[in-house]
């Protein structure tokens, strides 16, 4: 058991310890309760603005405007629909030419979309009532898990992701014509006659295929290549994968090693990364990317997978450091009450998209009730002068 874990969560699922009494007092405060409502009005409704619009007369347009996007706030613009417009693009673009992308354990394929967008596709290996067992990491990736992250991360306010979105592709009029010869390598024919993909990766097996469905299309996430020079990081927090204990499983004063070598604003970083992965439940960030000093949600494939199961450990960079940005803090006060999932699935429906079962969105409200258990705890030990800081 990892050291440090805050005990009022640990006394773990006794409703008493989720009692909104716990909570900290600006988010059971009655006064302030109004002013949170107004500030997540207004936050809602600039996302509804943006993912308002679907239909996209010239896709070419919208890459242009991501391409040429520069800013020190946020990855792609927001403003003005351009969120729904680059899923609608995402979703719909006639596809050019499709590879495999061995980059990396999983299979997936990287697709040319007309006007020269590159774009990563994660099939499908799971219906979405499927629920992984075994270690955090186990499976393969969620193809939802990566669309819900895109959602969730606009909800959070961490704009520093790449757009996914849910595609089917037709296998034999989208892809086949237009496959390279790798990937035409990589198919096979299953037993019943259809042409099936086994891909070029890692953990790539010619018996673990991604075939179509009757109608002859795969579903998968399609999600926006980053054509940027990223610095990569192995993560302070990263698990061994094996039965070895990493060092920030058994040293209480771990987070008072790291802080010389990062800065207080990389690790604001990271603790708010872990804020979103916990309540995902992802728990194989084992590195990450950063572009202009900022960390990127790239792979969060690995959340979703079991919706009775909050793996508390996900959190130790908060519960180790008990450091917050002040702005997360004020961020994740005005979500609270289900404004996340009620967000996320008004959201998605623009794109037409269902993204997880209803026990999911039940567990991200739990989670989020732990993440506010843990600050509260954090408070309790050091002040809340020393918990919130001044981030970003
Ligand atoms: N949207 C993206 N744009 C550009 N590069 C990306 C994107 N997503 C992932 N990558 C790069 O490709 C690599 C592999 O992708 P990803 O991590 O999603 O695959 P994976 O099969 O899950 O890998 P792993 O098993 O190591 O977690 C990443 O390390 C990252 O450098
Ligand atoms: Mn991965």
């Amino acid at each position: 058991m990892p050291l440090d874990i805050p005990l009022a969560v640990m006394t773990n699922n006794s409703p008493r310890v989720w009692n909104i009494k716990r909570l900290p007092h600006s988010v059971r405060n009655c006064a302030s309760l109004d002013v949170f409502k107004r500030r997540w009005q207004h936050v809602q409704n600039k996302l509804i603005q943006s993912f308002n619009t679907s239909r996209v007369t010239n896709p070419a347009h919208v890459w242009v405007e991501v391409d040429n996007w520069v800013s020190n706030i946020s990855l792609f613009p927001h403003e003005d629909g351009i969120g729904g417009k680059m899923l609608h693009a995402l979703q719909s673009t006639k596809i050019a030419l499709v590879d495999n992308a061995p980059k990396g354990t999983q299979l997936k394929l990287l697709l040319l979309l007309e006007g020269n967008q590159k774009v990563y596709f994660k099939p499908k290996r799971y219906n979405l009532e499927h629920v992984i067992n075994g270690k955090i990491y186990a499976g393969f990736d969620r193809h939802n898990s990566e669309v819900f992250a895109y959602y969730l991360a606009m909800v959070l306010n961490l704009k520093w992701i790449p757009p996914s979105v849910i595609r089917k592709v037709h296998l034999d009029n989208d892809i086949l014509p237009v496959a390279t010869s790798g990937l035409r390598k990589s198919m096979l024919k299953n037993n019943k006659g259809t042409l099936c993909i086994f891909g070029k990766c890692f953990y790539c097996k010619i018996n673990e295929t991604v075939c179509p469905d009757d109608n002859g299309e795969v579903e998968g996430a399609a999600i926006l290549y980053l054509n940027k020079q990223l610095k990569v990081y192995k993560s302070p927090w990263r698990r061994s994968y094996n039965a070895k204990k990493m060092e920030w499983e058994i040293d209480s004063d771990f987070c008072m090693k790291i802080r010389g070598s990062l800065s207080t604003r990389h690790l604001l970083n990271l603790i708010e990364v872990s804020l979103f992965d916990f309540l995902i439940q992802n728990g194989d960030r084992h590195r990450y990317e950063v572009y202009k000093e900022q960390i990127i949600l790239l792979d969060n494939g690995k959340g979703l997978g079991n919706p009775l199961i909050d793996e508390l450990d996900i959190l130790a960079p908060l519960y180790q450091c008990c450091m917050l940005a002040t702005s997360t803090w004020q961020h994740l006060e005005i979500i609270s009450g289900g404004n996340l999932s009620e967000t996320i699935k008004l959201l998605s429906k623009f794109q037409g998209i269902k993204l997880a079962t209803e026990e999911h969105f039940k567990a991200i409200e739990r989670r989020l009730l732990k993440i506010y258990a843990t600050v509260q705890y954090c408070i309790g030990r050091y002040g809340s002068a020393k918990v919130f800081r001044r981030g970003f």
